[in-house]
């Protein structure tokens, strides 16, 4: 990416204010009888109420509103393992977004932690403040753990962003590029380069959907995830195929889809020319992806590109799920994110995608029209009915399922 960019990026952190996000006071604060009420004696009064009762911190704290997003720093975009610091520019991002998108606020938290049990310990500790846990950019394959753990543990929801945030846009996206391409997800052919994280919530989420596992190649650094292999982790084990396919180019011949969650570049021209008719390419790795979108349309007129950039079109990026999933997770003070309600996160991306596009989202584009097709699969984070549908949606998939608690 250009050079311009990566400095303007620098100085958009650096002035007037260093890092992206502040604090506000939500109550008078001028004068005595003010502080009276704000601090002693007034406060002592809901923390009496809270310690009798401690569901009171939602009606006399920030709690309710208040999300952690929080990270050990080991798998930062794709980055890699950068520390907990380097991460804070990444989580004061998603702060601003929670906050622009969703009016949610944030706290993000960057945690030294040697071990998983560390930094489980870490958060199950200061939980009780947030009225959410956003987990990010956590290495595989600990983060199961530590989302699996933080879950049992703690009755506010927990949720693996990179997990589950950006397995429900690729699987909206998926499903309409689907459509286009005149394919069902249950005779799919799919390619997954990279069994991190992301990887592998992707493909638990399309069979969910419908996908067939036989159908699923997961590749990681090694090759392909087959039953042959004796070095995978209970996780890629679950996605082991009988398969005498070995390499990503074995992978991709004839393949509808190809699904990358890995690093820059790793997918060429001659894979490309290998898949399927009008194949579905998704090169997710931010900031740079597998292969450029110009790069593929010129190897191929008929292949539907996505990237997780938003400078490209076909943004699969988790800025269209956090934000509104936590929404709706949080006006019905749901116990936790479960599948139910990403599904019901999915069929709202995608349904949203064929309806008429809002003037508003076609200036903050530039664009002159936009509508549902190989450009447009998914809807643009600047679109304002994305806050009036996905939180509904994911407040009554909450209710459905029982894990609501208003
Ligand atoms: O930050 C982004 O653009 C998306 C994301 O969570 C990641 O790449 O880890
Ligand atoms: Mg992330």
């Amino acid at each position: 990416m250009s050079h311009k960019l990566y400095e303007d990026a620098l100085a958009y952190h650096a002035t007037p204010t260093p890092g992206k996000i502040a604090i506000r006071i939500t109550k008078p604060t001028k004068t005595q009888r003010d502080l009276s009420l704000a601090y002693s004696p007034g406060v002592a009064e809901p923390v009496r109420r809270i310690a009798r009762n401690p569901e009171d911190a939602y009606r006399y704290t920030a709690k309710g509103n208040l999300v952690a997003v929080i990270t050990d720093g080991s798998a930062v975009l794709g980055l890699g393992n950068v520390g907990a610091l380097a991460g804070k520019p990444v989580m004061e991002g998603k702060g601003v977004l929670f906050k622009t998108f969703a009016d949610i606020d944030v706290f993000d938290i960057e945690v030294n932690a040697d071990t998983p049990d560390a930094f489980i310990d870490t958060v199950a500790r200061i939980a009780d403040t947030f009225g959410g846990i956003n987990l990010e950019d956590i290495a595989a394959p600990h983060c199961f753990r530590i989302e699996r753990e933080l879950r049992e543990r703690l009755d506010i929801p927990v949720f693996h962003d990179d997990q589950h945030g950006t397995a429900v846009i690729a699987a909206a996206g998926l499903l309409n590029a689907l459509q286009l391409a005149g394919k069902r997800i249950e005779d799919m052919r799919a390619v997954c380069l990279g069994a991190g994280a992301t990887g592998i919530a992707t493909m638990n989420l399309l069979i969910q959907l419908g996908a067939r596992r036989e159908n699923l190649l997961m590749v990681d650094r090694k090759g392909v995830v087959h039953t042959g292999r004796e070095d995978l982790n209970e996780f890629k084990q679950g996605f082991a195929v009988n398969t005498d396919r070995r390499t990503l180019d074995d992978a991709c011949a004839d393949a509808d889809v190809f699904i990358g969650v890995s690093g820059p570049d790793l997918f060429t021209t001659d894979m490309l020319r290998s898949m399927a008719a009008t194949p579905i390419v998704f090169a997710l790795a931010n900031p740079d992806p597998e292969i450029l979108p110009e790069l593929a349309h010129k190897t191929r007129d008929d292949v539907i590109v996505a990237t997780g950039r938003s400078d490209y079109p076909n943004q699969i990026n988790n800025v269209l799920g956090f934000p509104y999933i936590f929404r709706g997770a949080l006006d019905v003070r749901a116990r936790t994110i479960n599948d139910d309600m990403l599904v019901a996160a999915v069929h709202a991306l995608a349904a949203l995608t064929h309806e008429p596009v809002p003037q508003e989202v076609l200036d903050a584009y530039g664009l002159e029209a936009l509508a549902f097709g190989t450009d447009y699969i998914i809807p643009k984070p600047f679109d304002p009915r994305l806050i009036e549908r996905l939180p509904p949606a994911i407040a009554e998939a909450a209710r459905q399922s029982g894990v609501a608690r208003n």
